[in-house]
């Protein structure tokens, strides 16, 4: 186990009043393992991405990232967590647009002050990890939707996170390119990440591991580790 919340809850102010958004969730996230995290609009499951993302604590209860508990870390701490442990994967790429894609790929590691020498060699490993080289010179605007997407995917897992952490990264993508970008998602869970997905999309299923719904405030099991196709 990677991360965890125990019994944890979110809870947005709002100006109706108070939003409780997770109530009391536990949830185990396991390395080797893709985790499909389903829900209707609006159920909490950018906010559930966002704990397991370090980027916020629950208002109560545990959330625990690679053995460490974040509740009482500082903004620095967390920020040092995201960069190290965790790999961030979005509907829209986000991408930088004056940046190649090696250049994209290279940034996290710009970030982490690694040598020039070091961070050539593994820019090239992850370009070649989603199938990339051949376009590494290229901007963001010249790739495709589905290029981009593993250009963003081999950024996520340049710097060797534990975790990858996907929201709705085939929402924007036509069915070849699903199918592309889910087999190298499947891929990175089978080589020993942690790959917790955030979809609207059923069909996805058959990639997953373990799939989780939230609805009102709950997480519950929808489909377990045994009965799902792999
Ligand atoms: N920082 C915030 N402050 C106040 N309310 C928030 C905040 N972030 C999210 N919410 C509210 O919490 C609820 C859950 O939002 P969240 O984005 O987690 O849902 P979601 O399941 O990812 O939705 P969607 O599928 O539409 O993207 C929504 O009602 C949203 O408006």
């Amino acid at each position: 186990m990677i991360a965890q919340l125990l019994n944890a809850s979110k809870v947005y102010d709002s100006p109706t009043g108070k939003m409780t958004i997770l109530d009391n969730c536990t949830l185990q996230v396991n390395q080797g393992e893709l985790l499909l995290i389903i829900g209707p609009s609006g159920s909490g499951k950018t906010t559930l991405l966002s704990l397991l993302g370090c980027l916020i604590n629950p208002t109560k209860g545990i959330l625990e990232i690679d053995g460490k508990t974040t509740n009482t870390l500082s903004a620095v701490e967390m920020a040092a967590i995201r960069l190290k442990t965790i790999g961030f994967v979005f509907q829209q790429f986000n991408l930088l647009a004056p940046l190649t894609a090696e250049g994209n790929i290279a940034f996290p590691l710009k970030m982490l002050g690694l040598q020039s020498s070091e961070i050539k060699k593994r820019t090239t490993e992850a370009l070649s990890k989603v199938n990339m080289q051949d376009h590494r010179k290229k901007l963001p605007r010249q790739l495709s939707g589905g290029q981009q997407q593993r250009i963003a995917i081999a950024r996520a897992l340049v710097t060797d996170p534990k975790i990858i952490l996907c929201d709705e990264p085939t929402a924007s993508l036509d069915k070849d390119s699903i199918y592309i970008v889910m087999e190298e998602l499947k891929q990175l869970a089978k080589s020993g990440k942690a790959v917790a997905v955030v979809t609207h999309d059923p069909r996805l299923a058959s990639y997953a591991d373990r799939a989780i719904e939230i609805n009102n405030g709950k997480i519950s099991v929808v489909q377990a580790a045994s009965t799902m196709g792999h």
